[in-house]
């Protein structure tokens, strides 16, 4: 016997939280539930807005006639649903089959997204292998340098994660590696998406010697996992990728090609962000994922997040929006 249900949510979001271009004051998104003799799995979609291309109106009338096929037993194919609708069912299914092991990695890399001097003080105090994440491109790209610098030097044995979501031409990528001191250039673990394109941002890389990593090329068309100098690693956003089949697959070719897999949030609740938590300790153990997004939120969904003391709306407070 199986039986579905669809809920719908709406979050208020930290005031300030900008996407490209657009503020996002509301999140919005859909959890699936299914049901199948005493088992159960959820699953979170939840397109983002500037990143996704389906909205979350599509995405939940495609989730309800998917989830009647899947009551009814039929065959559902994941690869021509929207990502986030098969990347939310997925990881259902995985669940409601015992297959997402309990276990996460809530280790997050912490995001720099105010204050500089605030994240150094929290780094120095975390235990391990310091990992924080850092947007640039925002800014004048000397300015990124200094700050750069400035973390490297204020904490020994840090692994920046820089991104500057192609933000950059080839001039501007050069004024940035400029000013990081060629002795600093190691403490950056990588740089997301350097240029607007790929070639440019390879060509970055070998010029600088600072290593790259692909986000938003994983999810260009035509897209293969291999390896190239100066690339070091793949981001991973479940959402945007579409079947947890597919990005344990990325995931595969990622360790095959020498790469490191970073499994990162889309702004998922805190539902789909601790199932994200849970498929990273699983598929990529070894590597901090980057999932510091909880602090952008003013509420949390259903399964609180660790040390997180945001109010929790429980599922039973939501809208049923379809029921089978
Ligand atoms: O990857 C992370 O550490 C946090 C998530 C993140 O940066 C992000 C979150 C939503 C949309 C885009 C991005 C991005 O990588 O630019
Ligand atoms: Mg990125």
């Amino acid at each position: 016997m199986r039986s579905a249900k669809l809920f719908q949510y709406q979050l208020p979001m930290d005031t300030g939280v900008i996407l490209r271009s657009q503020r996002l004051v509301t999140r919005e998104g859909w959890v699936i539930e299914l049901k199948q003799d005493d088992k159960i799995g959820y699953g979170e979609i939840a397109p983002l807005p500037e990143f996704s291309h389906e909205t979350a109106e599509q995405a939940g009338e495609q989730a309800k006639q998917l989830l009647a096929k899947w009551q009814a037993g039929e065959a559902i194919d994941l690869d021509s649903a929207y990502p986030s609708v098969a990347s939310g069912l997925s990881m259902a299914m995985l669940e409601l089959n015992g297959e997402l092991p309990a276990e996460g990695n809530y280790q997050v890399a912490p995001l720099c997204s105010g204050d500089p001097d605030e994240l150094v003080i929290e780094l120095n105090k975390m235990p391990g292998e310091k990992v924080a994440k850092i947007k640039v491109g925002m800014y004048e790209a000397v300015r990124d340098g200094m700050v750069a610098n400035m973390f490297i030097e204020a904490i020994p044995g840090i692994r920046l994660r820089l991104d500057a979501n192609r933000q950059w031409t080839p001039l501007k990528a050069q004024q940035f590696a400029k000013y990081v001191k060629p002795e600093n250039r190691a403490g950056i673990a990588f740089l997301e998406e350097p240029c607007k394109t790929p070639a440019e941002s390879l060509a970055f890389a070998q010029e600088t010697g600072i290593n790259i990593a692909w986000d938003e090329t994983v999810r260009d068309e035509g897209f293969e996992v291999k390896a190239e100098p100066g690339v070091v690693a793949i981001v991973i956003k479940p959402t945007l990728v579409g079947p947890v089949e597919r990005c344990i697959e990325l995931v595969k070719q990622a360790h095959e090609a020498g790469l490191v897999a970073v499994i990162s949030s889309s702004m998922e609740s805190s539902l789909g962000l601790n199932q994200l938590a849970r498929f990273a300790a699983w598929q990529t153990p070894d590597v901090i994922p980057g999932l510091d997004t909880m602090q952008l939120f003013q509420a949390q969904l259903e399964t609180p997040w660790p040390e997180c003391s945001l109010p929790v709306t429980s599922l039973n407070d939501l809208e049923v929006v379809w029921q089978s």
